[in-house]
């Protein structure tokens, strides 16, 4: 018999379950279908795992900036300690979730979910049906078709890594490459990256990504740009890559990190009648797919917005809202702000550094915060920050080049966000010594 639901959710993940709790609280009967570990990507086989690995890796770094003030104790990082921190920090949170979930009056449904018309769906041959559907269902790593497939692993893995192999290989430098190299190569191992063009982390600044670039072939990192991986083989215990330009690598592990794919096309998402493409499902701007009672949150959306933990939990409360008759109008992103966490971090939000020097709608100031005396006593000479104003002197955008990378941008979101003038930044009173006491001063020198 088909058991009936107000809303079925399919996955977990952050674009599920901050719509599904808040939904139930309100009354409605919720399922959630997940086929894998409760909580979705970010939880278990992402910024999670990864922020907890890179903690170490961070202090590591810090305390070289401080050389030249006498800190010179060398550190040593253990991967497998480091690995069961992590584990035991994370291991129990998806089984907590699920209880306070079921807690909460939602039905976990165990499985994975298919289509079967433009209200049901089937799990494990069973069938669950609602008046509306919310897909969640986020990405997966891409594959690149080529022999050798097999012998890759991917981040999902690298995260749970018993041990770091003396040498790995990074297919790609996106995100996923450029943090894992960053924390594998603190840890000790020898890491290559073979990269399909010239440049890193595409949609940073380059000037910044290029910086880093520098930087990372400094701790050890070795970069092969405009290349291919054509096919990987294992001899013995090691795996060798082989490059389109005729490079030859031998590794314990090749990590390909060459971006992810939405999972749109394993749902049958046609018995329903909803439309997808490559880059994912088709919305409205009341996130209704191509079937008005069908929904769809998160990475899975083929959407414009950067695909982040934080676009996916304003879409899902957006939707709670929507759906509880609280919000009756389009969903409105505010500029979304990303960090890529490597060493140093590179982070930005609004207008790019790229698209304010092509209008002359915006003024552009550098500012080399290394030489500023808080940055300088800790000997970060390299930490940088682009503003970018608009004509009525409003800060519109940022970019930030410093291991503080993550705290500099989120200070400044507000400011950007809610159009912050000189005048409202006089009325606040910061901490002390501290970056944000510098804020009022960078919307004054706008003028
Ligand atoms: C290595 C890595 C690091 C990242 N680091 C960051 C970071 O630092 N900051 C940040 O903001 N973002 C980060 N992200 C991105 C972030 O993880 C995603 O944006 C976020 O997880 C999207 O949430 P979601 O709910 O849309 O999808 P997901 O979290 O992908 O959840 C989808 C869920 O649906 C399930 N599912 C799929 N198909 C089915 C089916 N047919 N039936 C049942 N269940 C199904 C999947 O098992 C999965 O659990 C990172 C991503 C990766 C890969
Ligand atoms: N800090 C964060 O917020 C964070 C961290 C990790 C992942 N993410 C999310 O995960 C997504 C996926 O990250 P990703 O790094 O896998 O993808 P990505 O799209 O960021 O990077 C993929 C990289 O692979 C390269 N590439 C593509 N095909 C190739 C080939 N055949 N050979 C060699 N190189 C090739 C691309 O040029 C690019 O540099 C991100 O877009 C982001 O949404 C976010």
């Amino acid at each position: 018999m088909t058991k009936q639901f107000d809303i079925i959710f399919i996955g977990s993940g952050q674009g599920a379950w901050n719509a599904a709790l808040p939904l139930s609280q309100s009354g409605k009967k919720i399922a959630m279908i997940e086929r894998d570990k409760i909580l979705g990507v970010c939880t278990n086989y992402g910024c999670n795992p990864k922020i907890i690995l890179d903690g170490p890796i961070k202090v590591m770094e810090d305390a070289e900036l401080f050389g030249a003030a006498g800190l010179t104790s060398e550190f040593k990082l253990d991967w497998q300690k480091l690995m069961d921190h992590k584990n035991k920090i994370l291991g129990a949170l998806p089984d907590k979730m699920e209880q306070n979930l079921k807690q909460a009056g939602i039905e976990i449904i165990r499985g994975e979910a298919r289509f079967v018309d433009d209200h049901t769906v089937e799990v494990n041959n069973e069938q669950y049906a609602a008046e509306n559907i919310v897909i969640a269902a986020g990405h997966r790593p891409a594959t690149l078709g080529i022999p050798g497939e097999e012998y890759m692993q991917t981040s999902n893995e690298f995260l749970y890594l018993p041990e770091l192999p003396e040498r790995i290989v990074f297919i790609g430098a996106g995100y996923v490459s450029m943090e894992l190299a960053s924390i594998s190569v603190k840890t000790g191992a020898e890491v290559h990256v073979v990269q399909s063009s010239d440049h890193i982390l595409n949609g940073f600044p380059q000037p910044y990504a290029n910086k880093l670039i520098e930087k990372m072939k400094q701790d050890g990192i070795q970069f092969h740009f405009n290349d291919h991986v054509t096919a990987v083989e294992q001899q013995g215990s090691e795996l060798t890559v082989t490059t389109e330009k005729g490079l030859q690598l031998t590794a314990g592990l090749v990590i390909n990190a060459t971006g992810r794919v939405p999972n749109a096309d394993q749902l049958n998402l046609e018995a329903a009648g909803v439309e997808y493409n490559k880059h994912g499902i088709v919305v409205n701007d009341r996130l209704q797919t191509s079937q008005p009672h069908i929904y769809a949150t998160g990475d899975i959306l083929d959407k414009t917005q950067p695909r982040l933990t934080p676009t996916a939990v304003f879409e899902a409360k957006y939707l709670a809202g929507s759906l509880m008759g609280m919000i009756n109008a389009p969903i409105k992103y505010p500029p979304i702000a990303t960090i890529a966490f490597t060493v140093p971090r590179i982070a930005q939000i609004g207008i790019s550094i790229e698209e304010a020097e092509q209008s002359e709608e915006y003024t552009v100031k550098p500012i080399e915060l290394g030489k500023q005396w808080d940055f300088a006593g800790r000997n970060d000479t390299e930490a940088h920050l682009t503003l970018i104003y608009n004509q009525e002197q409003k800060l519109v955008g940022a970019a930030a080049y410093s291991q503080e990378a993550l705290e500099i941008i989120n200070s400044l979101t507000p400011v950007i966000t809610l159009g912050l003038t000189a005048e409202d930044a006089d009325k606040l009173i910061y901490a002390f010594p501290s970056f944000e006491t510098m804020i009022p001063s960078y919307l004054h020198q706008a003028k």
